[in-house]
């Protein structure tokens, strides 16, 4: 097998291990990744598992589309896509589309993002009259924290602390009573549910234990305690599986990663077997010396030094820029230098912890006629008009989602206010469908009875339209492009262009409505993360540091280091402040051969302090004043 000759002899031990369970604990650049995708065209090219048995969990579906073309590059053979390869969440998602009948799980089922997740829990503040004391993003934020470390309302009421927290457990209750309602599915129920059915349905989780040969898993230290659960239930017969991760590398724990469950792996598997990769393959020993003295500062970390054969290398430069604009410009000339030398500009990355830094950049590369793309800004999925399209899609899926019901029943304006929606609401709650509620309120309310016709009309054209023609026809027959008319030409053909976008990725699930609807909004559910965004060739990428994960570029700008920044103000506890390290630790691990770090002494008009990190590195660093 000539492609196993593209692994040192600590990647290769990794590939050959398949009958005990593997961590492969590893720092940055040291090939993580690339053995298990070296592993899963080893296990098909030797049958030792065939593809439709092996499961690999990704950070993103993007990572699992890369994974896939990659194996397929090796095997020289189109069959790894009965591979199933995506994220935790699909991986649920995908259970409990197949198996959530026999649980009683209604199929048709649709998934709110955080949006959606917002807007409901707004409404139940409103419910409780105490929608001015607290914010519902807050509230969002803690009840995911509880699904994903799998708290229920039950367990949470004997552990509640103070005031927020009983407002918290009072929303959460009202909160699942109405997801289950309105049919639809957060994305931590989507591992939640999936582990209960698990559970609660032995012949499945048999069936699924012998049908799962082999399980991989990237990005491991950024896994959650639902992830973790779900994880060991599959292989827990067989025990045959895979995990990578670095413990250094883990920057999600504000959305529920826990690293110490590369620790629990030890304890619930007896027989793991543990390799280390210490070889660097991307970057030049000076930029992993950078990397290696920040992240010793951190404590309970597995110690690893990375080391590399690339030493012709240059010590990474530290620009000290008087303000933002400056940060910019010195970032443009060397850019421009760069390009000098031959460069692409696909091979150059700014990174930096917070959105709202990339706006000084992207004015200065406007000017200076520099292709970008900021990579996790404002997705696709994002945009309101295709939201909205989305939003009608959802109701004639899902006839009662009233989240989605509400976004567009006044959408474009047809006089249905606030009163009118919760006279609807009213008969919601009383055990109405929402088709029946709108019936009932549309014998009073002349609005509402032709929006009810609409409805009903677009309900039945399932079976006859696909879902383009579906698409067209709401737009058509809803006028909805009047929703724009007052905002200009230029505003109505960027609109358009989205919508015709969304139309094109339509085409990707060819029959009628009616049998591809639901597999449709799952995938957009799946795939409209900002973490999905794509590179492009020809442009210089601008990301933030969690949305670079994985990611690696020639010419790395880690720029805004400054306090307050990076580390962000809101890291106060020291556990907070090494998860900060380990974000700066991601982002100059990415530079394979270039790394320049930058501060501004003042920022939006206040005079900064630059960051800790440097103190930490300053021996290692040339300045450039
Ligand atoms: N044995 C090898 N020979 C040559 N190149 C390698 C080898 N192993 C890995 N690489 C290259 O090193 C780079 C880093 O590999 P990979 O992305 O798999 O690392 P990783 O450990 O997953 O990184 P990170 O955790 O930082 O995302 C890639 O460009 C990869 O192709």
């Amino acid at each position: 097998m000539d492609f196993l000759n593209e692994l040192n002899k600590e990647q290769l031990e990794a590939v050959f291990e398949i009958e005990r369970p593997v961590l492969i604990l590893a720092g940055a650049g040291s090939g993580k990744t690339r053995v298990i995708t070296y592993k899963i065209a080893y296990l098909i090219k030797n049958n030792f598992a065939k593809p439709e048995n092996i499961v690999a969990l990704t950070f993103t579906n993007k990572a699992a589309e890369e994974m896939k073309r990659r194996i397929d590059n090796l095997l020289g053979v189109k069959n790894v896509d009965k591979v199933w390869a995506g994220t935790f969440h699909g991986f649920g998602l995908y259970l409990l589309k197949n198996f959530g009948r026999y649980w009683n799980l209604c199929p048709n089922f649709v998934i709110y993002d955080e949006n959606d997740q917002e807007d409901l829990i707004k409404d139940i503040l409103k419910d409780l009259n105490r929608s001015k004391e607290y914010s519902a993003r807050d509230i969002k934020e803690k009840i995911s924290r509880l699904k994903d470390q799998l708290i229920t309302p039950q367990e949470f009421s004997n552990i509640i602390s103070n005031s927020f927290d009983e407002i918290v457990l009072e929303v959460y209750k009202k909160y699942e009573k109405e997801l289950r309602k309105n049919n639809a599915l957060d994305f931590a129920d989507l591992l939640l549910y999936s582990i209960n059915l698990l559970y609660e349905k032995p012949a499945i989780c048999g069936f699924l234990q012998d049908k799962i040969e082999y399980v991989l898993v990237d990005e491991y230290q950024d896994t959650n305690k639902a992830q973790y659960e779900l994880f060991k239930i599959i292989v827990l017969d067989k025990q045959k599986f895979s995990v990578v991760g670095d413990d250094d590398q883990s920057i999600y724990s504000f959305r529920g990663a826990d690293y110490q469950n590369i620790f629990k792996l030890e304890k619930d598997f007896k027989n793991l077997k543990i390799i280390f990769l210490t070889k660097n393959y991307r970057s030049t020993q000076q930029i992993l010396e950078i990397a290696n003295a920040l992240i010793a500062n951190n404590d309970k970390r597995y110690p690893k030094e990375l080391w590399s054969d690339k030493r012709d290398g240059t010590y990474p430069i530290l620009f000290r820029a008087l303000n933002e604009e400056d940060e910019a410009n010195f970032v443009i000339r060397q850019i421009r230098l760069e390009l000098a030398k031959g460069r692409k500009l696909s091979e150059i990355a700014i990174l930096y912890r917070t959105n709202r830094q990339s706006r000084p950049f992207e004015e200065a590369l406007i000017r200076n006629n520099i292709p970008y793309k900021v990579i996790g800004g404002l997705s696709f999925f994002d945009r309101k008009e295709v939201k909205d399209i989305v939003a009608y899609l959802n109701i004639i899926y899902n006839p009662n989602d009233l989240i989605s019901l509400k976004r567009i029943i006044n959408v474009p304006k047809r006089g249905i206010g606030e009163a009118t929606f919760n006279m609807i609401r009213e008969y919601y709650n009383k055990g109405y469908s929402l088709l029946e509620a709108i019936g009932e309120v549309s014998r009073i309310k002349r609005e509402v009875k032709s929006f009810y016709d609409l409805w009903k009309y677009f309900l039945d054209l399932k079976s006859s339209l696909n879902i383009r023609e579906l698409i067209a026809t709401i737009i058509d027959k809803t006028n909805y492009l009047s929703e724009f008319q007052n905002q200009g030409k230029e505003e109505l053909t960027i609109r358009m262009d989205n919508l015709m976008e969304l139309m094109d990725f339509a085409d990707n699930f060819p029959g009628k409505t009616q049998d591809t609807l639901g597999d449709f909004l799952s995938h957009l559910s799946l795939t409209s993360s900002k973490l999905e965004s794509s590179l492009e060739e020809g442009k210089v990428s601008l990301i933030t540091l969690h949305s670079v994960k994985g990611l690696e570029f020639e010419v790395v700008f880690l720029v805004g280091m400054e306090e307050g920044l990076l580390p962000h103000y809101n890291a106060a506890t020291r556990e907070e402040i090494q998860e900060e390290r380990r974000l700066c630790y991601v982002g100059i691990t990415r530079a394979k051969e270039k790394l320049y770090l930058s501060y501004a002494v003042k920022r939006y008009n206040r005079y900064q302090e630059p960051s800790r990190f440097i103190e930490e590195i300053s021996h290692l660093l040339s300045v450039k004043k």
